[in-house]
């Protein structure tokens, strides 16, 4: 019980709503809070144990979603806002004081998970949003300085929670990108 995997399902992963109709997400400032405006629901929730993706302190996984990209709108403070790293396939908007991340985006139109923005539901001010369903990168944890011979109880914890561990993503989204890089090859 004391494998660490992040704040929001330390204690169990809380159930969605399954009528969540958007929300805010707002950084950790206490001056002049970056806030983001998401309509509608999560897709694809999942733990990321990549070194890429924002984790609150602490934590050894960070919970990420996709939303659709024209459900994502700067509210305020927009010019706290810059990109982590351009040349990353995901330009993560984070931002400059606090460090959080507020969504990240694909901008190249031929990259299978182009139109959808990467955000933390944890930001959301409100309650309800889709919970996580799976564990993805879950070796990349080593890259931040887990000790391989913790892997089998990280692992554990991940399915006791109901987050299955996978090294890449999830079967359904690996299928995904692969029915794309088909449909491209034959196009
Ligand atoms: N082992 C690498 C994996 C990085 C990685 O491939 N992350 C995935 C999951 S977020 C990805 O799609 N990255 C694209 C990007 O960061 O732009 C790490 O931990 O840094
Ligand atoms: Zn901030
Ligand atoms: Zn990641």
């Amino acid at each position: 019980m004391n494998v660490h995997i992040h704040p929001s399902v330390d204690n169990g992963v809380k159930k969605g709503s399954g009528s969540f109709a958007g929300g805010t997400l707002v950084c950790k400032c206490k001056d002049r809070p970056v806030k983001v405006g998401v309509k509608g629901d999560v897709a694809h929730n999942h733990a990321c144990g990549c070194t890429q993706c924002w984790k609150p302190d602490g934590a050894v996984f960070s919970v990420v979603a996709v939303v659709p990209r024209q459900n994502v709108t700067v509210l305020e403070n927009g010019d706290k806002l810059h990109i982590v790293d351009p040349s990353k396939t995901i330009q993560r908007h984070a931002c400059k004081a606090c460090g959080t991340h507020m969504y990240g985006r694909i901008e190249n139109k031929a990259h299978p998970f182009y139109g959808l923005d990467f955000i933390h539901p944890e930001l959301f001010q409100e309650s309800g949003s889709a919970a996580p369903g799976f564990a993805a990168f879950v070796s990349s944890v080593i890259e931040s300085g887990v000790k391989p011979e913790q892997m089998d109880g990280i692992r554990a914890r991940l399915k006791e929670l109901g987050l299955e561990p996978y090294d890449c993503l999830s079967p359904a989204l690996m299928d995904a990108i692969a029915t794309h890089v088909a449909k491209s090859k034959a196009a």
